[in-house]
């Protein structure tokens, strides 16, 4: 038996679970030797498993996970959850198998069982407080200024999301957005063992319609926004905004705060089924909350949130643009909603100097005192991009040049707009290539391009198909006064070409070409 270093923070003193147990819960078919069978954890990945696990086959796009049963119990799983196609696969492992319809939509509910956290928590338990987030755009930046400031006031924080699952300093980089079900509440077993009492769930639509927050119901769900993203998982922005939505109902959570300046944050607050306190950052827009920004800086921006009852609160978060005080004050009426008082917050914040958070890769200011402003954003979207520029722009004396690519494998509509916006908003733009994963990088770079040349015919535009050089062609293109955006990468240390993961951090790269320009000691 093989044990394997953990991927992924589990609790270190699971208190294990007999597999008879399990099928008396669920009420489930089984087949083998049960008796005596102990279950400490769960994983969908036969690479993943740890000994204890019950090891859960589910069909995929390019095998059925019961067909690695066997590996799975090579490395120490001790039974097997799978459907009726998955139960003859999985039978040459030797472990015992129980049989459900749709083993990943059974998997929060039996990780919650195993793990003895969300609807599965026993009464006596201590709960952490659950927030989820939500939107195309924000949901990291929200999740982590959410961390920040339950920091500040002392209360012990987790998060998890696109780019790592944290506990205090303990930090694994995470692999998908949202941790599968058995990940999830994992983490949140370990999360109770250290004391944690609030928990930051970022949860993509792919996580809602994948069945991976099963299991749990979130105290206070939050809405950033809504536009143009993943519409190679969906069919239609109606259809990502259907998956999206499914948090906003009483199975998921008890109580939302949707921003509602996009029609999308309209109609979710009347087709959500849950309490609902909005939140306005666009002057004009009704809500319960409204944000007003008083100063805006290349590393910090000041605003006013005021609530009903005559309730405000006036703070900073310590980065550019107008849309990261708008996260901010979701996540302040987040807290609020979830019963923390606005003025003890106020004072945290007044004693600190305002918000304290790091969010690795968003809008991160690469540059120091000298030459021009570095910026390395994770934004990959029309909506995104539109708000970076809009930002560094009004904090940008100078010219404004802009380095980005393009996914490959992943929604190709949005190349066009990309590209628009890219060209409206820069006065250069430098196409490079980003993860290519298994397109002609070529071919990506060329609808970006024409996108760009579509909609500013005259914009100077430069490519460059190695992103170290692309980014050190726009660094040779700025001076003092001017700025530099590079899009896309944000935290991410490699690039995917062909199936293969190419170190390449974005972030130190830049610091290097910075050093070698004399830009940075
Ligand atoms: C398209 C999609 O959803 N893919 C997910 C799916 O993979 P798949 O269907 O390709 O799996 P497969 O290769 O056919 O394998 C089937 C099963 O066998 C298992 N397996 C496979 C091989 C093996 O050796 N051992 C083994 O156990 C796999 O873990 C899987 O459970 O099941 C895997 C295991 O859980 C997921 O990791 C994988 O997510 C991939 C990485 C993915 O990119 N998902 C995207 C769509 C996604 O969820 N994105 C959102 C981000 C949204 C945002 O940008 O905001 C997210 O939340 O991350
Ligand atoms: N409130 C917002 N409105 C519009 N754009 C935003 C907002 N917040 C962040 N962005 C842009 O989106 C990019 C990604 O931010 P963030 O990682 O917080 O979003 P996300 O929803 O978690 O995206 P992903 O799921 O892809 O990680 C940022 O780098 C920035 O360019």
């Amino acid at each position: 038996m093989t044990g394997s270093a953990p991927t992924a923070l589990r609790p270190q003193h699971p208190s294990p679970r007999a597999l008879t147990g399990l099928v008396e819960q669920f009420q489930l078919d089984a087949q083998g030797e049960l008796a005596g069978v102990e279950i400490t954890g769960a994983s969908l990945s036969s690479s993943n498993v740890q000994p204890g696990d019950l090891y859960v086959g589910v069909p995929g796009r390019n095998a059925h996970g019961a067909s690695f049963a066997a590996q799975a119990a090579e490395r120490g799983a001790v039974a097997v959850l799978t459907d009726e196609a998955g139960a003859s696969l999985a039978a040459d492992s030797g472990l015992p198998i129980v049989v459900t319809p749709d083993a990943r939509a059974a998997l929060g509910e039996v990780a919650a069982w195993i793990h003895r956290t969300g609807v599965h928590a026993s009464d006596d338990d201590e709960q952490a407080t659950l927030f989820a987030v939500t939107g195309t755009n924000g949901k990291t930046s929200v999740v982590y200024l959410l961390y920040g400031i339950l920091r500040q006031l002392g209360i012990g924080a987790g998060l998890t999301s696109t780019a790592e699952r944290r506990i205090g300093d303990e930090a694994v980089t995470s692999s998908l957005t949202t941790p599968e079900a058995s990940e999830l509440h994992a983490l949140l077993a370990r999360m109770r063992e250290v004391g944690v009492r609030a928990v930051g769930v970022e949860v993509s639509a792919q996580a809602l319609s994948r069945h991976r927050v099963d299991g749990l119901v979130f105290d206070v769900a939050g809405f950033t926004n809504l536009s143009h993203d993943h519409l190679d998982d969906y069919a239609s922005m109606d259809e990502y905004y259907r998956a999206k939505l499914e948090l906003f109902q009483p199975d998921r959570a008890h109580r939302a705060v949707v921003t509602v300046d996009s029609d999308w944050g309209s109609r979710l607050v009347a087709d959500s089924r849950v309490p609902v306190t909005t939140l306005s950052t666009e002057p004009g827009i009704r809500a319960d909350w409204t944000l007003v920004i008083d100063e805006e800086s290349a590393t910090s921006t000041s605003f006013t949130l005021s609530g009903p009852d005559g309730r405000s609160i006036a703070t900073s978060v310590p980065l550019l643009g107008r849309y990261m005080a708008a996260n901010a004050g979701l996540a302040i009426v987040m807290l609020v909603e979830s019963g923390v008082d606005l003025d003890v917050i106020s004072h945290a914040l007044a004693r600190d100097g305002g918000i304290d958070a790091y969010i690795p890769g968003r809008a991160e200011r690469i540059s120091g005192d000298r030459g021009p402003l570095v910026f390395i954003d994770y934004g990959h979207s029309p909506d995104a991009f539109l708000q970076t520029l809009d930002a560094i722009r009004r904090v940008t004396p100078g010219r404004l040049v802009m380095v980005f690519g393009a996914d490959g494998d992943r929604d190709t509509t949005k190349r066009d707009d990309m590209g628009a916006i890219a060209a409206r908003g820069a006065d250069v733009v430098v196409i490079t290539d980003f993860h290519p994963r298994f397109e002609d990088p070529a071919l990506i770079r060329r609808s970006l391009i024409e996108g760009a040349q579509r909609a500013v015919p005259d914009r100077e535009i430069i490519e460059i198909a190695d992103p170290r050089e692309a980014f050190r062609a726009a660094l040779a293109l700025a001076h003092e006064g001017d700025a530099v955006l590079y899009a896309g990468p944000g935290h991410e240390d490699y690039h995917e070409v062909a199936g293969v993961k190419i170190p390449y951090s974005a972030r130190d790269d830049a610091r290097q070409a910075l050093r070698e320009a004399g830009w940075l000691e």
